[in-house]
């Protein structure tokens, strides 16, 4: 036998590619060999040894009721985990089958409160990418295509998939899947080909949402997003748990709905995590007040994917207006909010058929909260804002007649289990009224037996009991055991007492038994029925508790906004970001922040940033976009007053020093993102950059900020042919030559954060003002951070010298020129040669034969020089050296 069930483990575990199988044998469900020793690391389980056939196998097990619990640990450690059930055959012998799948995408049973989606992409024939997102703790699934792997990537980043389903084509793509895997913390999934298919998943999503599906969500039957969604369908149907039930509607959204975030950016402007890791201090961790986890979900949902319609944020805005304006009504609707259960959860818990009654008792308690909330809306100045059409959304009427039914049905506090009655209220079932009715009858009989015994018989020290061996039974004390009528029949001698049985009592036992199973299955047999009724209404139940959710979101923002001064931002499809007094949303809530205005637009559409380090041009800029992304959220937003000109994406290259982390040359990811911006930002865009070029030789760097920030001046934006037209930037630089493009290039302007300089202390004033800074203070910071005063000094020194020989200057054009090139060794403007790439104007002086060939010598020595890594020391030696051979030429 022992032999057998290993055998049968292995033999099970071999038919799936699952990581790990949990088998049930008898009351436990257990593991063999390499599973069990992986599980009993991982959760701390006791291995014990089973030999077989001369060998011996380690095994660990867990109790049948412990399942979940395990199942889920293992599943959020990233394992796919098989689950063999115990059946059985019809000669009487056991065999196990794997019934279900559990894996990081598909748990239903998760104990977060955040979205877990499962996500397929693939790659279609005409390079487009599908992607498809379900949420089957929440039934929600989604779908789009994109143009290319930067945008698919972007997408799945905004998501986070715990589960990922990479098609034929990802899967072979290594640079693709090295950037997933290094942003996403997602299981991979390798799927049979064959279900990306085209043919096969246009067939299997109109086999589930109907014929017409694909015309009526607008989507192209050719489109690879259906073959993603016919992936994650098929394998969600192979889980076995039943919960594509409550996927019962696809969604297709575009892209364009929503503002372009690269997964850079969303990093980059830390929006639910920060650069360390971690959420605490992230924007979504700082704005969020919501008071359930449904509302949760969804406000994170709108801070990681803004939109672009105007109509839509402008409800959202009216809404958070008039809930930040009232705040007892917003209190009370707080208040109903917390009575919310997770409606759609519960539905999908339903559909998976692992709903308890209490499951169902949420269910109807949380469809009483819609009525709750409009009660709460009702009279208020809230109920002539759009929250009450939100309240609308789902059909009420069917929501009122579904909470009614389960009221009918349920007692106010059921137990967990199903099968032990105690579910149903009184009246519900005519037919279990009358079993309860009998079986409490039949307890009564029992209940008072032995007084009718004691008294009939003259019996003294008798009781009527039950166990799992005896039955029901008559103990009777031993010293009146003799004195016991004839009908007793004795059972059992114990040490004081004896226990006898009746005719009668054994047909009554018959009976209750007869009775407690009859009653124990009806009651599992409604219970099921309920059940499957309230996963009919999946989709209802979905609306609901959107509904709820959003008006948590809502009144969250509200909150948010209200308490921390916030205001309602102007939208318009101009191109204009005017913030006046605007704060940085999350530094303000730990710092005493200087207030900053901002003005950007058509003619004044590119700022480059100079100021010394630390003074706050990073927070500057990314207050910036936060200000735009927030108002574009549905939210008011940290300043004075805000026009926001709609924007279609937001794209940031900041600072690189976690990738350093990672092994990566930061120059190379510098670039690489760079790259990313110059092709991506339209005219309707938002670019933030941070030091662009810092990562290589200061020639090298400052000529790519300079030709990066000529392209984006003048813009890429093919509808726009002929004339410039850039997206709006803020561009932070400390390299101080840049800011002559100010005078030069028309839209182009410069401001400084202000900081003041008394003898050798430095006080950050954080201001911003028009015009470039005079100088950068790096050494002043250096001194602020400890760095040792003979190097300072000496740096300082250095300074002085390489200002005076002038060995980086920039020299500007005429103004209006666009052609405006630096020249290191000839301090003498260039206004006919335009920059050519990257080395824009550094090579100007190889073969000029006025110099003598010291001179040349020189030149070329002092450029190939690296002065970002040569030491102080060295570089000024090297400089001592150089002159000494020019004095002496
Ligand atoms: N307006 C402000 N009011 C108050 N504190 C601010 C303000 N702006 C920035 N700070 C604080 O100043 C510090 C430096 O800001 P930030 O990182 O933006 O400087 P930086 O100029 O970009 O520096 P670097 O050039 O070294 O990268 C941060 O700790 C920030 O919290």
């Amino acid at each position: 036998m022992s032999q057998g069930i290993v055998g049968e483990f292995l033999s099970l575990k071999s038919e799936t590619d699952a990581d790990l199988l949990m088998m049930q044998c008898g009351d436990f469900y257990e593991l063999f060999a390499d599973d069990a020793e992986t599980v009993a690391d991982e959760l701390d389980l006791t291995v014990s040894q089973k030999s077989s056939h001369g060998s011996s196998y380690p095994m660990a097990g867990v109790p049948l009721s412990e399942l979940t619990p395990y199942l889920t640990a293992l599943v959020e450690r990233g394992y796919r985990v098989a689950v063999a059930d115990q059946f059985d055959a019809d000669d009487g012998s056991k065999y196990r089958e794997i019934t279900r799948l559990a894996s990081p995408g598909t748990l239903v049973e998760t104990t977060d409160d955040d979205a877990q989606y499962l996500a397929a992409v693939v790659e279609g024939d005409t390079g487009e990418y599908g992607l498809a997102f379900a949420d089957i703790t929440t039934g929600r699934f989604l779908v789009t295509a994109v143009d290319d792997a930067d945008a698919a990537s972007a997408e799945l980043y905004r998501f986070a998939p715990s589960e990922l389903l990479p098609g034929p084509a990802v899967r072979n793509d290594d640079a693709l899947l090295s950037r997933l895997g290094e942003r996403l913390d997602a299981t991979h999934t390798l799927r049979p080909s064959d279900e990306f298919g085209p043919g096969r998943a246009r067939h299997r999503v109109r086999d589930r949402f109907g014929e017409s599906t694909l015309e009526s969500v607008g989507l192209d039957s050719d489109s690879p997003a259906v073959q993603a969604a016919g992936a994650v369908l098929a394998y969600v149907e192979e889980t076995g748990l039943g919960v594509d039930a409550a996927m019962s509607r696809l969604q297709h959204y575009r892209p364009d709905d929503h503002l372009d975030l690269d997964a850079t950016t969303q990093r980059n402007l830390e929006l639910v995590e920060t650069m360390q890791g971690g959420s605490d201090g992230s924007l979504f961790d700082t704005v969020d007040a919501t008071v359930s986890s449904p509302g949760r979900r969804l406000l994170r949902e709108w801070l990681t994917r803004p939109r672009r319609d105007r109509e839509l944020l402008t409800r959202r805005h009216d809404a958070v207006e008039a809930l930040a304006s009232a705040a007892l009504a917003r209190e009370a609707l707080r208040d109903c909010l917390d009575d919310a259960y997770d409606l759609e959860r519960l539905a999908s818990r339903a559909a998976s058929g692992s709903a308890d009654a209490g499951d169902l008792r949420s269910v109807q308690d949380t469809l009483g909260v819609l009525p709750a909330l409009a009660d709460a809306i009702d009279g208020t100045p809230l109920s002539n804002s759009p929250l009450p059409a939100v309240l609308e959304k789902p059909d009420r009427g069917a929501a009122a007649a579904l909470r009614e039914e389960l009221a009918t049905a349920l007692r106010p506090d059921p137990p967990k289990t199903v099968t032990q009655g105690g579910i149903f209220r009184e009246g519900y079932d005519e037919e279990l009224d009358e079993l309860i009715e009998r079986h409490e009858e039949l307890e009564q009989f029992l209940d008072t037996l032995a007084d009718r015994e004691k008294q009939q018989h003259g019996l003294s020290h008798v009781t009527v009991d039950r166990n799992k061996t005896d039955g029901y039974y008559i103990q009777v004390g031993k010293s009146v055991a003799d004195q016991v009528p004839e009908h007793y029949r004795e059972v059992k001698t114990l040490k004081n007492s004896k226990r006898f049985v009746t005719e009668e009592l054994e047909e009554k036992e018959r009976e209750i038994m007869r009775v407690e199973e009859a009653r124990g299955e009806l009651e599992y047999e409604l219970f099921e029925d309920l059940r499957e009724r309230v996963a009919d209404h999946a989709e209802l139940l979905q609306d609901a508790g959107r509904a709820i959710a959003e008006v948590d979101a809502l009144a969250s923002l509200a909150d948010h906004a209200a308490r921390n001064d916030w205001t309602r931002p102007e939208l318009t499809d101009g191109d204009a970001l005017r913030v006046e007094a605007g704060r940085h949303p999350v530094v303000e809530t730990t710092t005493e922040f200087v207030p900053n205005d901002l003005h950007l637009d058509r003619d004044r559409r590119f700022l480059i940033v100079t100021g010394p380090n630390m003074s706050g041009k990073s927070t500057y800029m990314r207050q910036a976009a936060l200000i735009t992304l927030l108002a574009q959220a549905g939210s008011f937003v940290p300043a004075r007053s805000a026009e926001v000109g709609l924007v279609d994406g937001i794209y940031t290259r900041v600072g690189a020093l976690d990738e350093l982390a990672q092994g990566r040359s930061t120059f190379m990811v510098e670039m690489q993102e760079l790259s990313n911006i110059l092709h991506s930002a339209t005219e309707d865009s938002l670019v933030i950059l941070d030091e662009v070029g810092r990562g290589t030789a200061t020639y090298d760097g400052i000529s790519i900020a300079w030709a990066a920030t000529e392209y984006l001046h003048r813009g890429n934006d093919p509808r726009t042919e002929g004339t410039p037209a850039g997206p709006k930037v803020l561009f932070a630089t400390h390299y101080h030559e840049l800011t002559a493009l100010g005078d030069h290039l028309d839209g182009v302007a410069n401001v400084h954060v202000d900081a003041k300089k008394q003898g050798d202390d430095v006080t950050f004033l954080r201001t911003v003002k028009e015009g470039a800074a005079d100088r950068s203070y790096g050494i002043n910071v250096a001194e602020l951070a400890g760095v040792p005063s003979p190097v300072t000094d000496r740096a300082d020194e250095i300074l002085d010298r390489l200002q005076q020989d002038k060995a980086i200057d920039v020299k500007s054009g005429d103004s209006g020129s666009r052609q405006v090139v630096f020249d290191l060794e000839q301090a003498e403007i260039q206004n006919e040669a335009p920059p050519s790439g990257e080395q824009a104007g550094a090579t100007q002086a190889d073969g000029d034969d006025r110099l003598t060939e010291a001179e040349r010598d020189a030149v070329r020595e002092l450029r190939e020089m690296d002065v970002n890594s040569t030491p102080p020391i060295e570089l000024s030696q090297r400089l001592q050296e150089l002159q000494q051979r020019l004095k002496e030429d």
